[in-house]
């Protein structure tokens, strides 16, 4: 069998990428049978094929020789769902496949007014998407391609000495590794802040604009907003076009990208302990196999050893194990991480007893769940200006919030350290549903938000959906900063040559996930602030509320570690894709290091 497999790695047809999964399918599944297998034991078990799970696991098996590697994922294929998941200009309805997403929703929350303190202002539980599939939700995010700021990793490293390998240039490194751009002659600016040799495609969205959009970038101008070719070069703020991960026209998530290259790597190593065929060096992906729970190791009970995973497949409860020197690396997200290693005896005392879950460590697994909150001002334009076909979101506003909730003025569009990002999702949902007009869609997001939410179980029942509390807009700071990028995105639109060529005229803001909520008339302060408001665990110092350690290994536990979005100290002021893929790589290394002991 091995030299069969070595002849089809050579083979370029593997560039394929059905061709990749078929060979893999039928080679592992083929061996799978064969061999007599006493328990199921790999170097390395991922819990969830997303964002971070798909780096690690190819990072892994391709750097550390003669391991094997079991993926875990609740999910299926991204094969599984209809093609419209690559569609980039179909990203919005992407969101409303369900059996690609884990359905949760948060709670409903009561948040005091900052307009006027005595006042209450009821926030509805609302749906909060996350990807249930192989690419975890780089497979039906928006695509936005954007880091952050410096500062904010510096921040990171500036929790302790040993934290220095989190700082900016330690990140960089990290995120021009995993970064294939595809710019076009880009000049040494350019070059100094992108990678051009790595798996996940980043592109320009430059030339694909030429409607009503490349109006949006004239009138953000024309109001004084500086025009930025970068957003993830050496300033962040200004009006530009986006870079986005497609590829050739398509969607490309951590699973198109990381997952099919880990792929390639099929090799037979005959001296196993394990099994008498010989062990699989590859990475497995289990779909469809929802994990329950960590094992421990009962014999060294005060020391919570992780030596394998529960998990639930095809109807029945299985375990898998780690070999001497594995580990259970945590790859579920900024939800499912924190839930699993409460299910497994690590959180807080509070809510896991009345669950009735042993605490075996306790710490505030939860306890920092971060993001950044939205809203959409919607409006009208002459018919037949959009590009239906676009990429999902091309164009960001990236500026400096007025803390008063007024208009941002000159010196808050050329603040290098700004909080807000306004993009400009599809319009062909709003086409759609709202009788076929067309539009311009701006949705500003809160970059740096004060408020931290928590999550807490429902019960221990692994299939019940842990309580979400977002907390969005609690802290006073947030709401008038929302407001004041709502006030700018509507004199945005106001200016030409999006009133004077595209005759651009508001209709109303919608929140998060939709609803409409006014019809564009003249709004007090109250109302902007009725109309907006309708993520965990942190690597930081024990001392400090942290769960993980620097080098992501959860605190009182051996073997275990947590690589994910849920382990963001402070949230990136840019979206959250790259950087949950940059921590993996970053951690790929941390793991190899301590795997082969070579420091
Ligand atoms: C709708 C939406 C739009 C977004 N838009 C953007 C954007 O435009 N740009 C950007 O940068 N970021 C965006 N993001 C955020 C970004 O995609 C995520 O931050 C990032 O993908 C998180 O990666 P992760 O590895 O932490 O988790 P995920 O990618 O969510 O992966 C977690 C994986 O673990 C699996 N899993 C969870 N629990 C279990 C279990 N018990 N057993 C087995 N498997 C399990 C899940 O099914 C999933 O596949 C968006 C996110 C969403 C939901």
């Amino acid at each position: 069998m091995s030299q069969d497999i070595s002849a089809i790695e050579k083979n370029h047809d593997l560039e394929n990428d059905n061709k990749i999964r078929e060979f893999w399918n039928k080679k592992i599944c083929d061996h799978d049978k064969l061999a007599k297998k006493t328990k199921e034991t790999y170097d390395f078990i991922i819990v969830g094929a997303g964002t971070a799970g798909c780096v690690l696991a190819r990072e892994l098996i391709h750097c550390i020789p003669n391991i094997n590697v079991l993926v875990l994922e609740a999910g299926g294929p991204d094969t599984y769902s209809n093609g419209i998941i690559k569609l980039p200009c179909a990203s919005l309805k992407a969101l409303r496949i369900n059996d690609c997403d884990w359905g949760y929703v948060t709670q409903e929350q009561r948040i005091q007014s900052s307009v006027d303190p005595t006042k209450e202002i009821l926030k509805k539980e609302s749906p909060y998407m996350r990807g249930k599939v192989w690419g975890g939700s780089s497979t039906v995010n928006a695509m936005v391609y954007m880091r952050g700021q410096a500062k904010v990793y510096n921040d990171w490293a500036a929790q302790g000495p040993e934290y220095k390998i989190w700082d900016w240039d330690h990140c960089l490194e990290a995120f021009k590794a995993v970064e294939k751009n595809s710019r076009k002659n880009p000049d040494e600016k350019f070059k100094k802040f992108h990678g051009f040799n790595g798996l996940l495609h980043v592109k320009d969205s430059k030339n694909d604009i030429y409607d009503v959009m490349s109006g949006l970038i004239d009138a953000a101008k024309y109001l004084g907003i500086p025009y930025n070719d970068d957003f993830n070069g050496e300033k962040q703020n200004g009006v530009g076009t986006l870079q986005s991960t497609i590829q050739d026209g398509k969607r490309c998530s951590l699973a198109d990208s990381y997952l099919k290259d880990a792929f390639k790597k099929v090799e037979l190593h005959p001296d196993s302990k394990y099994n008498s065929f010989g062990k699989v060096v590859a990475v497995d992906v289990r779909s469809f196999a929802h994990v329950l729970e960590i094992i421990w190791d009962e014999e060294n009970k005060e020391e919570n050893i992780a030596i394998g995973v529960r998990y639930f497949c095809n109807g029945t409860v299985r375990e898998a194990f780690i070999a001497p020197k594995g580990e259970v690396i945590l790859c579920g997200g900024a939800i499912n991480s924190p839930q699993i290693l409460m299910l497994s005896g690590i959180g807080p005392k509070e809510n896991l007893e009345p669950n009735n879950i042993k605490v075996r460590k306790e710490l505030p697994v939860g306890r920092n769940l971060l993001d950044h909150p939205g809203c959409c001002l919607v409006a009208k334009s002459t018919p037949n200006t959009i590009n239906h076909w676009s990429n999902s979101c091309e164009i960001g506003i990236i500026h400096k919030a007025n803390v008063e909730g007024k208009i941002p003025c000159k010196d808050d569009f050329f603040d290098e350290n700004p909080d807000m990002q306004i993009i400009d999702p599809s319009t062909e949902l709003y086409r759609k549903k709202h009788n076929k007009f067309d539009g311009i869609a701006l949705i500003p997001l809160l970059n740096i938000p004060s408020s931290v939410g928590y999550l807490e179980l429902n019960s221990n029942n692994p299939f019940d959906q842990p309580k979400i509390y977002l907390n969005f807009f609690e802290k006073s700071d947030d709401l008038p900063r929302m407001i004041s990028s709502l006030k700018l995105c509507r004199e945005i639109l106001k200016q030409p040559p999006l009133s004077t060529v595209y005759d651009v005229k508001e209709i109303g803001i919608n929140d998060e996930f939709g609803q409409w909520c006014t019809n564009g008339d003249d709004m007090s302060d109250e109302d902007w602030e009725r109309f907006i408001v309708n993520k965990a665990i942190k690597m930081a110092p024990e001392s400090k509320d942290g769960v993980v350690n620097h080098r992501l290994q959860v605190y009182g536990t051996k073997n275990l570690r947590v690589v994910d979005a849920s382990i963001f100290p402070y949230i990136p002021n840019g979206n959250t894709n790259a950087p949950t893929a940059m921590v993996a790589w970053r951690a790929s290394r941390l793991i190899i290091e301590d795997y082969t002991g070579t420091c």
